[in-house]
């Protein structure tokens, strides 16, 4: 009786301590702190149990705390306060996030580590300098053209050799497309030394991948997270021969991986250090683009509509031939079909679920209300952007594959708020492999749709639940495989090219800024 006595007046002790911890240490100028019923525990419970939907279950403030032990999260709900975040780069930073990502879950060696954390808020230091190579690489232009065009080739290619044979194949839809997409992806990346080919470092990186999570915890990751450390060392050791063999000097291989490894040399990262650093990349480069090609084939499939009206405006882009052949230039898709790409962008609202996170360098005072103080992080649920009705309409929690399709809502009425659109993120941080990913996903989304009939074994359509996805993802991820037959439209031949365009896609709020400013500068029409 007296131990339990003890144990109670422990329990409330503690309580009381954290209680007033929280209360003492929370300035009346932060967002209001919630979640506190157990204060420090109950956000952690919460997140562990709701996952990515605990997000939308807090929307109604603009923008609130959750106390958490040995951090706060400043979590922005309003579309108006992303701007003013993201404005404030040097205050409000990625740069040292990524640095920790990239340290903890990679096992960077010591020396790597004090190269990647070196000024990480000046243009000479590693992050933002990485960053520029990037984004300067991937840019819409001739560099981008040479990355697209041999994916489009690989996926072509590989469609063709599927079209042969048995009449109709019988295949597990997510499997298989994230399959193609994966290798066509790595192919573009990597050149004539992929290591991707060797299908033992493909089990490799999706294990690794799914351990994500685990190896960022970074606590005993040799003891914790131990399968996923093996999975892990395999990819690395793939890269590291692929730098010693040179892969990445080959001719062949695009601009993307040879200026992002002449960056990294010149700051005299080892070879075992670089082949850590490519497996960090490999997650950004695969994660998102393999799930979001399965999205985008299933919502235009398993809805006769979106495939109908998606198939006839394809084959209006399609030159037939006297002998029967069809003749494809993939640019032309990517800039005259407008409802496939509404639906693309659809795709990745309605399942959009990355949360961009920053950290306070220092002090700063919010939009002239809210206090952020240094040494916290600031996060951005794209999930709560994405079910906003005041930015999409009453109809934000279905799959609307025109809402994207401007004419749709009338000339006089406005478009929807380009800024609440977080697919890609957004600020100094938006993906730039975005024009890449989406090239490459609507390729591959359109030569199957216009050379393929697809239909479930099961016989009706049933879209897969998303409960178990994976955290480190930007994207839902199905919680089970759709087995579907796949049988070709016809026999025909098929040439598909890729010309090149240096005319970005308007994907994110920030590419149809650029636009806007181009065309009042007369530079566009
Ligand atoms: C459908 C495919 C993809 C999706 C949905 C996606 C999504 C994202 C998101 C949400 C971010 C974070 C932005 C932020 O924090 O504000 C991001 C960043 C990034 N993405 Fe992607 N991404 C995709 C494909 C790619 C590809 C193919 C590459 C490379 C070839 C790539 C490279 C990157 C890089 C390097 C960053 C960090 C940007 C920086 O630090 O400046 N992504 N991406």
């Amino acid at each position: 009786m007296n131990a339990l006595v003890s144990i109670c007046a422990g329990l409330a002790a503690a309580y009381a301590f954290l209680w007033a911890l929280l209360r003492f240490t929370q300035d009346e100028r932060e967002p209001l702190a919630v979640n506190t019923t157990i204060p420090f525990i109950s956000p952690l419970i919460s997140l562990y149990s709701a996952g990515f939907r605990y997000w939308s279950m807090n929307s109604r403030l603009p923008i609130y705390t959750l106390r958490v032990p040995g951090v706060r999260l400043y979590i922005v709900n309003s579309t108006e306060l992303i701007p003013q975040i993201q404005r404030h780069t040097r205050v409000i930073s990625f740069s040292p996030i990524m640095i920790r990502l990239v340290s903890t879950m990679t096992g960077l060696s010591k020396e790597g580590h004090e190269t990647a954390s070196y000024e990480p808020l000046e243009n000479h230091g590693w992050a933002l300098g990485i960053s520029r190579t990037i984004h300067q690489t991937l840019a819409p232009g001739p560099l981008l053209d040479v990355l697209n065009r041999r994916s489009v080739e690989y996926i072509s290619e590989s469609l063709n050799k599927f079209a042969l044979g048995k009449e109709t194949k019988t295949v597990s839809m997510y499997k298989w497309i994230t399959h193609e997409v994966l290798l066509a992806t790595t192919e573009g990346i990597y050149g004539p030394h992929n290591p991707y080919r060797d299908p033992a470092m493909i089990d490799a990186w999706y294990h690794f991948q799914s351990g994500i999570i685990p190896l960022l915890v970074g606590i005993a990751p040799s003891l914790i997270a131990r399968k996923f450390v093996k999975a892990r060392d395999l990819v690395q050791n793939s890269y590291e021969r692929y730098f010693l063999n040179q892969g990445h000097l080959h001719p062949g291989t695009p601009s993307f991986t040879k200026e992002r490894v002449r960056f990294e040399e010149e700051r005299g990262l080892s070879t075992t250090d670089l082949a850590k650093m490519e497996t960090a990349t490999s997650i950004g480069i695969l994660a998102n683009t393999l799930p979001g090609t399965f999205w985008l084939v299933y919502h235009i499939v398993s809805d006769p509509e979106v495939l109908e009206d998606c198939r006839r405006e394809l084959f209006s882009a399609v030159k037939i031939s006297d002998d029967g052949t069809h003749e494809v230039d993939m640019t032309c898709i990517k800039t005259s079909c407008p409802i496939l790409f509404s639906t693309f962008q659809e795709v990745f609202r309605f399942r959009g679920i990355g949360v961009s996170a920053r950290m306070m360098m220092d002090d700063f005072l919010l939009d002239n209300t809210y206090l952020l103080k240094k040494g916290n992080i600031v996060l951005i649920p794209a999930a709560v952007q994405h079910g906003l009705s005041s930015a999409w309409g009453d109809n934000v929690h279905e799959f609307y594959y025109k809402r994207f399709i401007r004419e749709q809502r009338g000339a006089k009425s406005k478009r929807h708020n380009p800024v609440a659109f977080r697919g890609f993120g957004g600020g100094s941080t938006l993906c730039p492999g975005r024009h890449f990913a989406a090239t490459e996903i609507l390729a591959f989304a359109s030569l199957i749709i216009m050379r393929f009939n697809i239909r479930p074994i099961q016989g009706y359509w049933q879209a897969p639940t998303v409960e178990n996805g994976n955290a480190a993802i930007s994207i839902q991820t199905p919680d089970h495989d759709i087995d579907v037959e796949i049988e070709p439209q016809n026999k025909k031949r098929w040439v598909v090219t890729f010309s090149g365009s240096d005319k970005p896609m308007d994907i994110a709020a920030e590419d149809i800024e650029a636009r806007e400013d181009k065309k009042e500068a007369g530079e566009i029409h």
